[in-house]
This record gives structure tokens, sequence and C-alpha cells, in this order.
């Protein structure tokens, strides 16, 4: 299939709506409140409704951050804010984007984890899909009432078994496809008019959610096996046909599924796990940074993961595809990374517990035989890593003397805690760099504050190694060439052109990642790397991508996906007639059947 039709949605197009009055009001798509200009006000029956002035979206975001600052807690917080986007869209993100620092902790990682464990207590206005196992005949039909083939352009979908690092949280999961779509709107760029958070609602296993009378998804144990490959089946099948131009975005299934499924699903479609590929991304462009302050070579560094999960393991191989890009064998690649679990450092004599992909790394229990391979600093001590990387859901793994063993060998230890929420994670950037007198180069899963040293009294900003940094203009890039597969070159690309963006690059006290506040900006150029490279390798589908031989082919390339960007502003608003509508279904306009 290809397509020469521009992105659908330009910046400043008009918006056509058949609703009015109450109606109108209360669809958070399309309401603007306060702001309706007169004209609309007598076109949409909004007179008698609203009260007299007419204020501007700026205007309107200064009172709701007043009623922000109100709440009196994170979660509260988060609370006005989800019911702010029940309200109105634009608003919301317009609020978001005058404010990504402070609130981005807020509707994402970690609050949003906590608002997840609380989904069913919290609960007042569903958003998103709701697609059970129980109704697997359904699926197809139920996703059709979300759009034509050109009305979605990006799926977060999740079956809720492994969110964050807190486990099982069922139907809650729809919490964390709603907020990385909030992030693919906001860092992105991708109108959220045209994303769709779905949960597969496939049962849990969670104890507490079973007896909890109030908890709103399936009470029954987990299906398994055959009938839940067949219902994810069923829904990537329907996606694929109900809209195939759409990519699709996997985001915390299970250990026993995640990479399975991606496995499966990759060679046929455009689709990516966060947890694998988008943490992978953001990790390795974090590690060439490192590697640069350092002055080591990447492909000489020796990578300890500790936690050989779903991210560990997407972090260990492209670690390794890296260094085999760099001209060395799979053999010897394979043999600069470790993988730690709770069976201690992975061995052969494992082999009967690992998976596929742990075994690719298990090491001859020859080698180890004078090591406690338990112990975490015994294994340091062993391995001298560069590299420390936790993804193990471990709170404090990274101990004192593992991270001062880790120092006594290489001078700049790389130490990247990572498991969400902040609670989680294997150490905190405040001791790390303590422990080794401010030599390590830390970045962390979870926001931190800057950390001053006592003896030196020097401040140090730590780098959010979080796929968020990464995933958004990935997507992007998908979204507008209409990629037809997600490549590992693509990602590659997108790893190199994000470790460009390091501040550390210019100075090396600074952080080894942009800001969190700055990944809208760094999304366009990642978003311009992946687009380059499906064109390179023929997996594009769109027409009238600035051409690479053209001269100032890039800086084009740049600018037209700035221009494809959604912001939030009001669009003017239009009736629709039966023609528009017609039109809508076309995806001619801007209009939303779902609203
Ligand atoms: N920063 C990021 O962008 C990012 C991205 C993805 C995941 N994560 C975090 O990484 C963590 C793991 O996520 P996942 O999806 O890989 O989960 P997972 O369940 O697939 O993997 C966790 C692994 O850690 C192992 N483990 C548990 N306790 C351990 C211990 N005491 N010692 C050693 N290993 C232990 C488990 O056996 C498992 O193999 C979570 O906290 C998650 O939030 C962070
Ligand atoms: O959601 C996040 O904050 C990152 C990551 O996808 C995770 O599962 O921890
Ligand atoms: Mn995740």
């Amino acid at each position: 299939m290809s397509s020469s039709q521009p992105y659908p949605l330009p910046a400043k197009t008009p918006l056509y709506c058949a609703l009015e009055g109450k109606a109108l009001l209360s669809t958070p798509t399309f309401n603007k409140g306060s702001a309706f200009t007169a004209t609309e006000r007598t076109t949409f029956a909004l007179e008698g409704l609203l009260p007299s002035t007419i204020q501007t979206l700026d205007q309107q975001v200064q009172r709701a951050y007043g009623q922000y600052r109100a709440c009196d807690s994170d979660i509260a917080k988060n609370a006005f804010l989800t019911s702010m986007k029940e309200q109105n869209e634009v608003l919301y993100y317009a609020l978001l984007a005058r404010n990504v620092k402070e609130m981005l902790p807020i509707v994402y990682t970690p609050t949003e984890g906590e608002a997840i464990g609380n989904y069913s207590r919290m609960f007042r206005r569903p958003d998103g899909c709701f697609l059970s196992v129980l109704e697997k005949g359904k699926v197809e039909g139920l996703l059709a009432g979300w759009g034509g083939e050109d009305e979605v352009d990006y799926i977060v979908v999740s079956d809720g078994e492994e969110i964050l690092g807190i486990g099982d949280q069922g139907v809650g999961g729809i919490g964390i496809s709603i907020a990385k779509l909030v992030l693919m709107t906001l860092c992105g760029g991708v109108c959220m008019l045209r994303t769709l958070p779905v949960i597969l609602d496939c049962g849990t296993n969670n104890p507490d959610l079973l007896n909890d009378e109030l908890y709103l998804g399936l009470r029954q144990p987990r299906v398994r096996g055959r009938e839940y490959d067949d219902f994810v089946d069923s829904f990537v099948q329907a996606v694929r046909k109900l809209f195939p131009k759409a990519t699709l975005h996997f985001e915390d299934f299970g250990l026993g599924n995640a990479r399975r499924l991606l496995e499966k699903y990759r060679p046929e479609m455009a689709c990516f796990n966060d947890d694998i590929q988008g943490t992978a991304v953001v990790t390795m462009a974090t590690i060439i940074a490192a590697a640069w302050v350092a002055k080591v070579e990447v492909l000489d560094l020796r990578v300890l993961v500790y936690g050989a999960g779903t991210a560990g393991t997407g972090i260990a191989d492209q670690f390794r595809d890296v260094v085999i890009e760099g001209g060395k064998s799979k053999v010897e690649a394979v043999k600069q990374i470790w993988l730690v679990d709770k069976q201690g450092l992975l061995l052969h004599s494992h082999s009967p517990t690992l998976t596929p992909a742990q075994m690719a790394y298990a090491r001859a229990d020859s080698d180890f035989v004078s090591v406690n391979t338990r112990d975490l600093t015994c294994i340091v001590r062993a391995v001298k890593p560069h590299v420390l990387i936790g993804t193990s859901t471990h709170p404090n793994a990274f101990a004192e003397s593992t991270v001062k063993e880790m120092s006594t060998h290489v001078p700049r230890p790389i130490i990247l805690p990572l498991s969400n929420p902040t609670r989680l994670h294997e150490a905190r950037p405040s001791d790390v760099l303590a422990w080794t007198d401010g030599k390590a180069l830390v970045a962390t899963g979870s926001p931190f504050p800057p950390v001053t040293l006592g003896k030196t009294g020097k401040t140090y900003s730590i780098a959010e190694c979080n796929n968020a940094i990464a995933f958004p203009g990935i997507g992007l890039g998908t979204v507008l060439s209409r990629a037809d597969r997600i490549s590992d070159k693509m990602l590659l690309a997108a790893i190199r052109r994000l470790a460009e963006h390091a501040p550390a690059l210019k100075d090396p006290d600074a952080p080894l990642l942009p800001d969190v506040a700055d990944v809208r900006e760094v999304s366009k150029d990642v978003a311009s790397a992946v687009i380059r490279c499906a064109v390179r390798e023929g997996l594009a589908r769109v027409a009238g991508i600035p051409k690479e031989e053209e001269e100032e082919g890039e800086r084009e390339l740049k600018m037209w996906v700035e221009m494809q960007m959604w912001e939030p502003e009001y669009r003017p608003l239009r009736k629709a007639g039966p023609e528009e509508s017609s039109r809508a279904a076309k995806g001619e306009l801007g209009v939303v059947r779902r609203a």
C-alpha cells in the first residue's frame, strides 16, 4: 500500500464539529470553555451556557495553573490533570507544554504509577479502549468505532501485567497507555485526536486486585497460552486491517510475552516495544555520551546488566549490535556483556531456567569458579565493568561496596539505575556521586533533583534515562513516514541522533541526555533521522519527503517534520454537515468521529 496523502491534520486547519450546546462543552476534543469566540457561541448554541467574558488560551492556562498549585499532593495534582484532560484537551496540553519539567513527573513516571495502582479507586470517567479476553469476537467491531483507516496514527497497547516495576495492575494498565500517548502528543507532536490507548484485559494475578470489591477489571486469573495468544492476535490483526498506516506500540507486557510478541509481529508491521527497544535506544545514547566524557571507546566497554528481564536484555542486545556494527564479531561483542538476575551472574549451569534472550549471554561456570557469583560486588571485582545498569526493580541493589569496587577499576564508572518508579531505583544519584567523589557518570530512570557534593560544592544535574526521551521521536518518525516496519537501522539512527543532543558533549559536567523539557525539540531531529533511514531502506510509504540528494535536504526534512507536528492551540471550529462527515471518514478533514 502506498499513500501520497499529506499528514491529515496540519497545524492550523479548522476542525469540523457536528455537536452543539452542552454536548459540545462536555466533549474534551472540541471544548474551548471560556475561549469560545462570539461567532462560535452563536453557531454552536452556546449562548447562555458560558460566562460572558471571552478568554485567551493563555488566560485559561494561568487559571488552571493556579488550580493545579492548590492541589496538596502529587496524586491530587495527577487527578486534577486527568479531569482537565477530560474537559478540554487543548488547555490540558497547553498547560503541560508551558510546564513540562514540573508536570511530567505528575502525568508520567513516577506519579502515574501511583495513579495506576489506585485506578479502580480513583476512577471517574473512562478514557481509552477496553478490550476483554472474554469478548474476543468483538475486538474488531469495538476498534472500528475509533475511526477510519486515515484517522488513527499511533496506538499504545498494554495488558497491564508488568507496569513499570510495580507488577500486575490489571485493567489499571490503561493508565500507562494513556500516559505514553500524552508524551507522544506533548513531546512527539502526534495529534491526540489521532492516537488510541488500549488495554487488553486478560484478568489479573494480583491478589490485592482480585480481593478488591471495587476492582474494575476482569476478576479472574490471567488467561495464558493459546487463549491469550489468540486474543492478542485478534487485536493485532484488527489493527492491521482497520488502521494499516498506524504504528503499534506495546507497553509493559509481562516478561513471558513482551519479547515473544515483538518478534512475532515485528517482521509484519510497524510495531515497537518501548520497554525493549525504547529503553535500549535511550540507554545506548546515554552510554555513547558517557563514553565520550570518560574518554573510552564505546566498542571496548564492558557492560554489566543487573536485572536481565525485558528491559535488561533489550539493552544488552542493543549494545551488542552497536559493537557488531563497529566491526567486531558477534562472539567478541557478547564477551563484553554480563547479565545478573535473581540467580546471580547468569551461567551455563542456569540454562534450564534461562530465557533464550538470557541464554545468549550466559557464561561458562569454569571461568568463575573462584568468584561468588551471587554477590554483586564480587561480580564487579571479577568483571571490572565500565557500565553498570539496573533494570531489576531491586531497590538499593548498588551498594556502596559495589560502586566503590567499580571505581577502583575504571576512572569514570558509568552507573545507570533505571528501575521505576523512584523508590525502586538500584541506587540514588546522591549516594553514587558521594561514594565516587563525583567521578561516576549517572543517569536514572525516574527524575531526580540535582546533587551538590559537600566536598567540592559542585552541583550535578542528573539526566533522566527514560524511554520517554526516545520513543516520541521514533514514533513521530514512523508516523510521518508511514513506515512499513521499524528496522534495527532506524533505531540505530535514532540512537546516534539522540546521542548528538547530549549536553555532556559540549560540557563534560553537563547531563548525559537532553532535559525532558527539550524532548519536543529533540524529537524533530530524531524523527528526521528515523525518516531518512526509512526512506533509504525502502520502508517509507508516503510521498513528499524532502530528498537527501537535494541541497538543504536535511534542513527541509526537519521543517517538513516540524510543520506536521500538532501544537496545543485552538483551531477555528466549523459546523459539520453530512458532506464534511463523509469527507472526514475518508481522512480529508480533521473531524473526529469518536468525539
Ligand atoms: N528507565 C526506563 O526507561 C525503563 C524502561 C523499561 C523498564 N524500566 C524499569 O526496569 C525495571 C524492570 O522492567 P522490565 O520490564 O525489564 O521487568 P521484567 O520483569 O521483565 O525484568 C525484571 C528482571 O529483574 C529480575 N530481578 C528481580 N529481582 C531481582 C534481584 N533482586 N536481583 C537481580 N535480578 C532481579 C527479574 O527476575 C527479571 O528478570 C522496572 O522497574 C521498570 O520500571 C525502566
Ligand atoms: O514508563 C516509564 O517510566 C519507563 C518504562 O517504560 C518503564 O516501564 O519503567
Ligand atoms: Mn514501560
